[in-house]
């Protein structure tokens, strides 16, 4: 696409340097710059990508997109905002390709992999060709493409729409977290259907205060847009059982669907049974009630699944047939994944990193612990510090043994991130083990019959961050090695 055709999407802009180059994609790393790139700087939280023009016009960049004045020779586009910019050029770029997708958005602190994991499987089951952008990758069909952040940063965001959709997909589901949201990770996004899981604490590094995460988590229902007399059904689906729903049904002009389980909803789940090998409840609606009973363990889960079949059957789905497919889900990837190696304890990992999932998972496990319930938890450094002692002490009041230990200390001092951890810990006895194999190692060693342990924080992650370098580690290999030594040693 020519730079002239690139700036059509913009309403106001000054260009210096003549010149109407090929453009070929759109770039804001300059490491990443190749000839005919569109280079644009972004002000970050660490650098100012400003910084680097030149080096993109060293690596062949055609043109610059700023909003401060930079010094090179190719053509340069200044701009109020270029962040917006970058979102309203990629998504012409790209052809608009959420307008041509049933777009469905995840946000709240808990529970958004999951739900959107459900989404695209009850989707796919009802012949709905569906990708899928999240903590976990993106996925579409066979291909898995890694991803840095939940939420991708916005050009990345409107390119892979448009290659699922090329490659047939009709539908996207995807975590669309707070940061990205007042990022406007997703600006240009034409969302369908925008669900609410719940608030509770966590990333007030970034928001700052609960208020102004919850305004940030409000942006994904006042983006749906006023599609009246469109024939595009949008809608918000929102959790009854969490005040913040109260504030983003009048975010919205889309209609509302709630959920819940403590106050009435149009999906409204009764006679909850939460037992080890999973979970059964009745599923109520406007018209009709169903009895569920499935392999996902805990209330939380309900909720998640309450969740997944409204925002589905806003696409008109078999509320039975949906029922059917998600009595098939055995489990999401790190989500309450048991490790069987065929010891006679329990192990859950689970990816607990905030106070409310961690206090969930525990609750969930006590629902059903005969014996005692072991937990192994950290909390990721160069993140929220304000979690860190609530974690410890959900930990070691919900335990019969907590072992505090290491989540990606990232840049800190592992052992002073502990050292806050304990803060919040006053007359309970615990262990601090600090490097997490360690402390993996010692949970099954010590575990008895019966017993279950609780591994928190990692789920589906492979590594452990420590300093800037990411090393390979997985809790579910760790306690499986563990588990084959304890046994191969007493054998
Ligand atoms: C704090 C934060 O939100 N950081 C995000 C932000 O990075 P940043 O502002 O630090 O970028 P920076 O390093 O200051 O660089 C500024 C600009 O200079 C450019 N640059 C930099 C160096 C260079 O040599 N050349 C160059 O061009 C960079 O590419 C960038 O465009 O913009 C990057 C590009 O979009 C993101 O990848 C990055 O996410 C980091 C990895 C991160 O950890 N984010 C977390 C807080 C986050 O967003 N988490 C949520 C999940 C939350 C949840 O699931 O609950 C998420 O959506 O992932
Ligand atoms: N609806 C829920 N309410 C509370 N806790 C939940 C809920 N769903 C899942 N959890 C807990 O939170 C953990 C993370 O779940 P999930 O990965 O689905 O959340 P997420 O919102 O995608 O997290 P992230 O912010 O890291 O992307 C799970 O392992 C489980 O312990
Ligand atoms: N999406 C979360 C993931 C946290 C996972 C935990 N293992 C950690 O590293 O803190 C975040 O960015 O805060
Ligand atoms: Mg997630």
């Amino acid at each position: 696409m020519k730079l002239s055709d690139c700036l059509k999407a913009l309403a106001n802009f000054r260009q210096e340097g003549m010149g109407n180059p090929e453009i070929n994609d759109l770039i804001i790393d300059s490491r990443l710059v190749k000839p005919g790139s569109l280079f644009v700087c972004i002000k970050g939280h660490h650098v100012d990508g400003h910084r680097f023009a030149i080096q993109a016009e060293k690596s062949g960049a055609a043109a610059i997109i700023a909003q401060d004045s930079v010094d090179v020779s190719i053509p340069v586009i200044y701009v109020g905002d270029t962040h917006r910019a970058l979102a309203m050029i990629a998504d012409h770029f790209y052809g608009y390709p959420s307008h041509d997708l049933h777009m469905v958005g995840v946000t709240g602190t808990n529970g958004k992999t999951t739900i959107t994991y459900l989404v695209q499987s009850i989707q796919e089951a009802s012949g709905i060709n569906t990708g899928l952008i999240g903590t976990m990758g993106m996925r579409y069909k066979n291909e898995f493409i890694p991803v840095q952040n939940t939420t991708p940063e916005v050009h990345l965001i409107h390119k892979s729409l448009a290659k699922m959709k090329a490659q047939g997909a009709s539908s996207v589901v995807m975590e669309t977290s707070s940061n990205a949201l007042y990022d406007g990770r997703v600006h240009g996004c034409d969302f369908n259907v925008g669900i609410f899981t719940n608030l509770t604490e966590d990333h007030l590094d970034l928001h700052g205060t609960m208020k102004d995460y919850m305004y940030a988590k409000s942006l994904l229902f006042s983006q749906l847009g006023n599609s009246y007399g469109t024939g595009q059904v949008k809608a918000a689906v929102l959790n009854v059982d969490d005040p913040a729903s109260d504030v983003y049904k009048h975010m919205t002009a889309a209609h509302v669907i709630t959920y819940g389980i403590n106050k009435p909803a149009d999906f409204y789940a009764s006679s909850i049974q939460i037992m080890p090998a999973g979970t059964q409840f009745i599923l109520n609606t406007r018209e009709k009630s169903y009895p569920v009973s499935m392999k996902l363990i805990g209330k939380f889960s309900v909720y998640n699944v309450l969740a997944a079949l409204a925002a589905c059957s806003v696409q008109g789905l078999d509320l039975a047939e949906m029922i059917q497919t998600v009595e098939q889900i055995k489990g999401v990837p790190g989500r309450f994944e048991p490790v069987d190696a065929g010891q006679d304890f329990t192990v859950i990992v689970d990816y607990s990193h905030t106070p409310d999932s961690l206090d969930n998972a525990l609750s969930t496990i006590r629902e059903f612990a005969e014996k005692r319930v072991i937990t192994i938890v950290g909390c990721g450094g160069d993140r929220e510090r304000g979690k860190r002692p609530i974690m410890a002490k959900i930990a070691v009041d919900k335990s019969d043994l907590a072992i505090l230990t290491s989540d990606n200390p990232r840049t800190e001092d592992p052992d002073s991130i502990l050292q806050e951890m304990e803060t919040g810990v006053t007359n309970r006895a615990y262990r601090k083990i600090t490097d997490r194999r360690q402390a993996i190692r010692f949970a099954m060693q010590h575990a008895n019959s019966g017993d279950i342990v609780l591994i928190a924080g990692k789920g589906h992650e492979d590594y452990q961050i420590i300093g800037t370098q990411k090393h390979h580690f997985d809790d579910r290999e760790e306690a499986r090695s563990a588990i084959l030594e304890r046994y191969n040693i007493n054998k």
